[in-house]
């Protein structure tokens, strides 16, 4: 008689997701001391240990694919690393432990940790490398805006979409000095910016949410691994989002290849990122238009978390209160 394949564990994403948003209020209660500090590295190193830890907890069979990068060069959370108990489902996480380490040291606007979970095999193992992104809220015919679009064209045609004058459109952008030509071409349109001087993942989920934020689009060049957390938090919330890797030389190309990338021209949806049901968890660290950031009463931390699953569209907010104990 053949032999009955073993029973594969769900992925019940109602029940992790849970956990999940414990993992990352975990990570960012731990950052708390840090909080303008100007110590970058001690922020991060807090976050990690500490969503490590609770990762460890969950009853998962998880997988880094987005960590904190290649084994050699990251002790902890390094991609490929095993987490979780190892029983239960086998999930890819893709995780940012401090999404804004910058932010947090200077105690700057919208740093969040950040962790995202779907069944193994499902979101894009991107390598550390340069993402062009492109993203707008939810609402919008498929390809209303292109990467192949300039970005003036991008502004025009939300505007169009939206039945809106140009003047009307807040784009949001990394102030970096390769994006100037791309902020003086929007600025041609007439379209505002939101200059942030880092966490892009935040500004791509601002797009979500254009009434609350007051951003409507989000362009520019990024990190590809918070480009596969942004598109994993825009499944959540609705909301396009196109990304193109970019490759500065052969070491990147090498990196990609060894991720198993073999068209490195080629345009990733939303959905090619993330290519099934996804659960997001981003608690804030830093004040932002999303999320509050953690906040310090007598004999207690308090943090707020958004917690979604794609397959429903749900999402909560949750409000924690952490007792400091002595
Ligand atoms: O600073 P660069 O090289 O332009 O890279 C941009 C990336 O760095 C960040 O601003 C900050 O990321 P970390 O805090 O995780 O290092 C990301 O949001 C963004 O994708
Ligand atoms: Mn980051």
């Amino acid at each position: 008689m053949p032999v009955a394949p073993p029973k594969v564990a769900e992925f019940q994403d109602r029940l992790l997701s849970l956990g999940l948003a414990r993992v990352s209020e975990a990570a960012a209660l731990a950052s708390a001391n840090l909080i303008g500090r100007g110590d970058e590295k001690a922020a991060d190193q807090a976050a990690v240990n500490a969503m490590r830890d609770q990762l460890n907890l969950l009853d998962i069979k998880g997988v880094v694919v987005i960590g904190e990068g290649e084994r050699d060069e990251a002790p902890m959370l390094y991609i490929g690393e095993e987490v979780g108990t190892g029983q239960g489902p086998a999930v890819d996480i893709a995780l940012d432990p401090l999404e804004g380490t910058t932010l947090t040291a200077k105690d700057m606007p919208n740093a969040l940790t950040v962790i995202a979970m779907a069944p193994r095999g499902s979101l894009l193992h991107a390598p550390d490398v340069y993402m062009e992104k492109l993203a707008i809220g939810p609402g919008h015919r498929t390809g209303t805006v292109t990467l192949a679009m300039t970005p003036s064209e991008r502004v025009s045609a939300l505007a169009a979409a939206k039945g809106c004058s140009t003047n009307d459109i807040t784009v949001c952008v990394l102030e970096r000095p390769r994006h100037e030509e791309m902020i003086a071409e929007i600025r041609s349109t007439g379209a505002a910016i939101r200059l942030i001087t880092d966490g892009d993942v935040a500004g791509v989920m601002h797009c979500a949410e254009p009434d609350l934020t007051g951003i409507d689009m989000y362009m520019g060049s990024g990190g590809a691994p918070e480009g596969v957390l942004a598109a994993a938090a825009l499944k959540c919330m609705g909301g396009q989002f196109f990304g193109k890797l970019l490759f500065r030389n052969d070491d990147e190309r090498a990196r990609a290849r060894k991720a198993g990338i073999e068209n490195f021209d080629r345009v990733y949806t939303r959905d090619d990122l993330v290519r099934g049901d996804v659960i997001f968890a981003a608690t804030g660290v830093t004040d932002g238009s999303l999320l509050a950031g953690i906040k310090r009463e007598p004999g207690h931390l308090t943090t707020e978390t958004i917690l979604m699953r794609s397959k429903t569209g749900s999402v909560r907010r949750m409000n924690y209160r952490n007792p400091i104990r002595r």
